[in-house]
């Protein structure tokens, strides 16, 4: 195996518990909703999210939040209410009410990995760039904000599908430095483990408390990990 000079993360169900996501960040998104339409409709800021909507859904504060909270219910994964979601969450971070629990192995290790090995740490998630900065810019922390540690961000917008091997192809390419092979992508996913595979990545998945069973077959076909601690120095 090639040394590993980059760490890919994923975030839900492997940096932090799929439960912030679902119990706390989905919950202040629909909360925020529909004042936040009422205040910013017509407003530039506001502009670039509510086009991004199909027009059918986007024609009405009514009709955008119902669909809103029609693909929250069913958790998809759209590149047009990922974005949405990050800016309904920015008050909740910028005013201390949303706090990323990141599980406790996770930020020693970033620090170890950047400091002792002069590994890089990047992020590929279906959250979107700016939510993603966001999260680590506000974690529960000591420093909270570990956005630094962070040389570079991918999502569904910049990279593509996660579970598509191109997806890695085109993220590793722009950091041709780094050899596709000395890539190292950690996901609670085992269809993005396979794709970041398919592609060259090495790749392993990381079983948190609180994540889906995983079926047998994944265990025998990848490494998988409890936490990045496992990894230890690169
Ligand atoms: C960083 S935004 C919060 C998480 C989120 O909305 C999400 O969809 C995370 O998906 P992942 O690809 O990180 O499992
Ligand atoms: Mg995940």
């Amino acid at each position: 195996m090639a040394p590993i000079r980059v760490v890919l993360l994923d975030i839900e169900g492997t940096v932090c518990p799929i439960s912030f996501v679902k119990d706390v960040l989905f919950p202040y998104a629909l909360e925020a909703l529909p004042g936040t339409l009422k205040a910013k409709w017509d407003s530039p800021e506001f502009a670039p999210y509510r086009a991004a909507f199909p027009a059918e859904h986007a024609g009405s504060q009514e009709s955008l939040a119902a669909h809103v909270r029609d693909l929250m219910s069913k958790d998809l994964k759209i590149s047009y209410l990922k974005s949405l979601q990050g800016y309904l969450w920015e008050t909740g971070y910028r005013n201390g009410e949303l706090k990323a629990p990141l599980f406790l192995d996770v930020a020693p290790q970033l620090a170890r990995w950047r400091e002792h090995g002069g590994v890089k740490v990047m992020i590929y998630s279906s959250g979107s760039v700016p939510a993603q900065k966001l999260l680590f810019g506000h974690t529960n922390g000591e420093p909270s904000d570990i956005l630094p540690w962070l040389s570079d961000f991918f999502d569904t917008v910049n990279a593509g599908p996660k579970q598509e091997k191109a997806s890695y192809e085109k993220i590793a390419a722009k950091h041709q430095e780094y050899p596709i092979g000395e890539w190292l992508f950690l996901s609670d996913n085992v269809k993005e483990v396979e794709a970041a595979k398919q592609a060259g990545m090495q790749s392993y998945i990381v079983d948190r408390p609180g994540n889906a069973e995983l079926p047998e077959e994944a265990r025998k076909q990848h490494r998988v990990i409890k936490s990045f601690e496992e990894i230890g120095d690169l």
